[in-house]
């Protein structure tokens, strides 16, 4: 007998995500947002006191970034539900671990958190985080006077170079405190270069002046999100020039908080009744909001949908039509894995543009949807910033995953309308929705 080859047990185990059976009606509670979790939590423990987050994600890199508080030495406990969470702030202690998982807002918000730690602090993840790009904010922390040490040997990107490391692992040599003052900062690769020292600036003794220094900058609703969470806060920050941040220094107010749903991971739910016609509907649903997410159902009309907002309920309806779209992600790079599904499935060509950074996510995304939907029998090419999608006939087969949560959703959307699709891994999706099958069969 042949034992089974890797693709055989691949496909054995992977998931039947479910074609459409007809037009949906449905409403789906939709998680607290990871990136204002995520946010909320350092800001908690970093606080003059002890406070509460409420509706808080509790999904893998919340879980990561809770247990990483925790080992600082912050006390995190479950309130009346498990996302309710008191946070109590101590001082940060150090001679630590951390496990960043594949979760960009552990790896980047943590190592100036780090920096006021009493003693080092270690960063490690997960295989596919050992490639995401960390180089930028360890730079600007040893520039900062923080020292960074590399904990492996020198990844391709570091041979011969000097200087901090550009991945994971490392160590930071946290001092009880740090001076402060400015720093330049390139953060082409990833807006979270700049959250992440925004973010726990305000206890730098001098706070921070950030200067942006790369010629794009993606993601900006994210920075807005920081600096919107740290106003909350009480801090103090001016960003009135473009590309500069400065944070003064001061406490950070503790607070009772409600986290808003997480809109990114809304996105694939109401891309779906554009795909099996009907209507999908999410409450608590903000007015005004920071996320990026914000942009889905405007999107979702220019594809061929209807959406309206009422009483915090946004509902998306459609008609099983799906125009091709000409769009520029960069503000909103989350987003692009569910439009590019949607795209694959359209009546005319799309293009995404302004992505190139999301190589550097949780896989190379440009690639990895290229590939997949490729294998699927479209037509899906890289461009230097983003993909060009050619709408084919589909057929079934195996989608990966590449450890992408992201993936793995739009993997589940192409499957509305194309029967036989089996998708890899789909557990991946805990990292931000563990309860994602039972969500999705449930809006069907
Ligand atoms: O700050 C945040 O919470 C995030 C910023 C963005 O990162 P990039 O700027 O690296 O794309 C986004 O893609 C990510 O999902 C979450
Ligand atoms: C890019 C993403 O995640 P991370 O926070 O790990 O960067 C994402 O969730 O799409």
């Amino acid at each position: 007998m042949t034992s089974p080859s890797p693709a055989d047990l691949a496909a054995a185990s992977a998931w039947e995500a479910p074609l459409a059976s007809g037009p949906l009606d449905a409403s789906v509670e939709i998680p607290g947002s990871k990136s204002l979790t995520n946010r909320l939590l350092v800001l908690a423990a970093l606080a003059d006191g002890p406070g509460v987050l409420r509706g808080a994600l509790r999904s893998r890199d919340a879980d990561l970034m809770i247990g990483a508080l925790r080992s600082l030495g912050v006390r995190i406990e479950e309130g009346d539900a498990p996302s309710t969470l008191h946070v109590t702030p101590g001082p940060l202690t150090g001679d630590v671990d951390i496990d960043c998982g594949l979760a960009g807002t552990v790896m980047r918000f943590l190592p100036p958190v780090a920096a006021l730690a009493a003693g080092p602090v270690r960063f490690d993840g997960d295989p596919h985080a050992r490639v995401r790009p960390m180089r930028p904010v360890l730079a600007a922390l040893a520039a900062l006077g923080v020292e960074i040490t590399r904990t492996d040997d020198a990844g391709p990107d570091d041979a011969g170079r000097a200087g901090p490391p550009s991945h994971l692992p490392f160590t930071v040599g946290g001092r009880g405190g740090l001076r402060g003052g400015q720093v330049d900062v390139d953060a082409s690769a990833s807006s979270q270069f700049v959250s992440g020292l925004l973010l726990a600036a305000a206890r730098f003794d001098e706070g921070l002046s950030l200067r942006h220094i790369g010629t794009t900058l993606p993601s900006v609703p994210h920075i807005e999100m920081t600096v919107a969470t740290l106003r909350e806060v009480g801090v103090v920050v001016d960003d009135s020039r473009d590309g500069i941040w400065v944070v003064e220094p001061g406490p950070i107010a503790a607070r009772d908080v409600r986290v808003e749903p997480d809109l990114s991971n809304a996105a694939p739910f109401l891309a779906a009744a554009l795909v099996a016609g009907g209507s999908v509907s999410v409450p608590g649903w903000p007015t005004t909001t920071t996320q990026p997410g914000a942009l889905v159902p405007g999107l979702l009309e220019r594809m061929g949908g209807t959406a309206s907002l009422s009483d915090g309920v946004l509902t998306v309806t459609g008609d099983g039509t799906i125009h091709g779209i000409d769009v520029d992600l960069h503000a909103a790079g989350e987003l692009a894995p569910t439009f590019a599904a949607l795209a694959a499935l359209a009546d005319s060509p799309s293009r995404l543009r302004g992505i190139a950074h999301l190589r550097g996510h949780e896989t190379d995304r440009l690639a990895a949807l290229a590939t997949e939907i490729t294998r699927l029998g479209g037509q899906a090419e890289e461009t230097r910033d983003g993909l060009v999608i050619t709408p084919r006939p589909l057929h079934g087969g195996l989608w990966h995953t590449y450890a992408d949560h992201r993936m793995a959703t739009s993997g589940a959307l192409l499957a509305l309308a194309t029967p036989d699709v089996l998708v890899e891994d789909v557990e991946t999706t805990a990292k931000t929705l563990p309860d994602f099958t039972s969500l999705w069969q449930a809006i069907l």
